[in-house]
């Protein structure tokens, strides 16, 4: 504990039992008592207001387990540690315990083959591909949730129609998989969908490290379900890498994604990744490519439904693009500025990767800004070992950057370029690879939404519109951040209408 309190340089925050990102601190219940402190893995979000009282930086120095570390909200010091220096790498984590070493975990050496075999997949014709599946799955899902009949829906929850929209975008693009929306594909017990058994997944990656296999025979319901959940999602994971193989050796056209991921991992002696590797990058990208989609798009539609001047707004820029009734097409990516100025306030307010973690590769010295103007910096030396979290929710959070934090303010982002104060992406070299397929499938879905359908929030009686945010928009976070459930209502549009 001493030696964790000399590591941050006795940068004051949290003294804690566990550190947020610790497997203990995963499990016990979050709690600021002073003897049993464990500030859980949203802390960032959740305290948001009151973590940096003077300095940008706060230290959290466990005394039982996990690293001690520090957390910045400041995009000058962002640029240090996210950037290409090597006074930090990515820090080790659990994680690969459960999914192995993969594109987003791996620290610098092993982490530039993983890229040089992702990389050729994130082509113009991967993008082409993106926006007409999105167009087509949109289609579908609006069909089999009998909407087309409607002028208006019943309560929607917003987030699993989203999460099963992005799945089912990166399953087509990634895997060539598509499934028709009323019948997802089911796990080999037949009782979950693939969906399901992902989201289990995901959510129960710290049981899954620490629990022995002979727990699962255990008579209980729950167990069963993430037994079931993790083998159908290693025995997809495994099939998908095995029928690329195979039809790579005798089909030579590049499709999806995964036969580009194949086809350079074996075109390309010197960068082979082995089969343990292969199926941590078809992870990853099945985890970071739908997770983080789909969650921050139920965000960005319960604010304009929120916000029905802003929705408007939205709504007369599509109609002008789309004047003549056609269809979008991806051409017109760039056409719908504010609706990306939208997207863009939405992941700054609710951010799926809510934290970019880095560990000192030596020790480092942090000239820290201060919060109270006119007030100096304070110099900190960090040591070798410690983690470094450039926190985004913070950094967003910052009036230094984003005057009244809290407002959803779209025109904020007008003229501004997006590595300048943009960070949802990440930055550097580690920065997020799927930026442009996750803005052409939202910006797909929201175009078609908007276009046809004006999106309200169902209030409870005598709720206010300020008391649904804060009942309904609350950030939580599971391995990535998002929402709780999100009821809307789906109104049709008809010519000549506006708010
Ligand atoms: C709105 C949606 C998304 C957001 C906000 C997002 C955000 C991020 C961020 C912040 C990072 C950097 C993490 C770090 O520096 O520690 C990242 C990395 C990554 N993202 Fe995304 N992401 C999104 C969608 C996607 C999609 C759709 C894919 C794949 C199709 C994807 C694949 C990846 C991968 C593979 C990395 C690791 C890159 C590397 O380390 O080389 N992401 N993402």
């Amino acid at each position: 504990f001493l030696s964790g309190l000399k590591a941050v340089d006795n940068v004051p925050g949290f003294r804690c039992a566990f550190s947020a990102t610790s497997l203990p601190g995963l499990f016990f219940p979050t709690s600021l008592n002073t003897l049993w402190c464990n500030p859980g893995p949203d802390f960032l979000i959740r305290l948001r207001h009151s973590l940096y009282p003077v300095h940008e930086i706060v230290s959290v120095v466990p005394f039982l387990s996990g690293a001690p570390g520090v957390y910045v909200c400041s995009i000058e010091l962002m640029r240090q540690i996210a950037g290409y220096s090597p006074q930090y790498d990515k820090e080790h984590t659990f994680f690969d315990a459960a999914f192995g070493t993969n594109v987003v975990t791996a620290q610098r050496a092993g982490w530039k083959r993983h890229r040089r075999v992702i990389n050729p997949a994130f082509s113009h014709k991967m993008y082409d591909l993106v926006w007409k599946e999105s167009l087509a799955i949109f289609r579908d899902m609006v069909a089999a949730e009998g909407w087309e009949e409607r002028d208006s829906t019943s309560t929607v929850m917003m987030n699993s129609i989203t999460i099963k929209f992005a799945l089912a975008v990166i399953s087509s693009c990634a895997f060539g998989l598509t499934f028709p929306w009323a019948e997802p594909p089911k796990s080999e017990g037949g009782g979950m969908t693939l969906q399901d058994c992902l989201v289990i997944a995901t959510r129960d990656v710290p049981l899954r490290i620490v629990a022995p296999r002979w727990v699962y025979r255990l008579p209980s319901k729950y167990l069963k379900e993430v037994e079931e959940a993790f083998t159908t999602v290693f025995a997809f994971a495994k099939s998908q890498i095995a029928a690329r193989r195979e039809k790579l050796a005798d089909d030579k056209s590049k499709s999806n994604m995964c036969d580009l991921i194949v086809r350079a991992n074996e075109d390309d002696g010197k960068v082979k990744l082995n089969d343990d590797e292969m199926l941590g990058d078809v992870f990853a990208v099945l985890i970071a490519g739908h997770e983080t989609s789909g969650k921050v798009l139920t965000a960005i539609i319960a604010l304009l439904g929120l916000h029905q001047d802003e929705q408007e707004r939205v709504h007369q820029e599509i109609l002008s693009v789309l004047a003549s009734g056609r269809e979008p097409s991806l051409d017109d990516l760039d056409s719908f500025p504010y609706l990306h100025d939208c997207i863009m306030e939405g992941i700054r307010l609710f951010p799926p990767a809510d934290i970019l973690v880095r560990e000192a590769t030596e020790d480092v010295f942090l000239k820290v800004p201060s919060r109270i103007p006119g007030q100096r910096e304070r110099d900190v030396t960090i040591k070798k070992g410690t983690i470094v979290g450039v926190d985004v929710v913070g950094i967003n959070h910052n009036p230094r950057y984003f005057p009244d934090p809290e407002a959803f303010k779209p025109s904020r982002w007008k003229g501004i370029t997006e590595p300048d104060q943009f960070v949802g992406f990440g930055y550097g070299p580690r920065a997020c690879v799927g930026r442009k397929f996750a803005m052409i499938e939202l910006t797909c879905f929201l175009v078609l939404l908007i276009r046809d359908w004006r999106v309200e929030v169902v209030l409870k009686k005598g709720e206010s519109l300020q008391q649904w945010r804060e009942r309904i928009l609350v950030a939580k976070v599971d391995i990535t951040l998002g929402v709780g459930p999100t009821p809307i209502r789906l109104v049709r549009r008809k010519a000549g209408d506006s708010v």
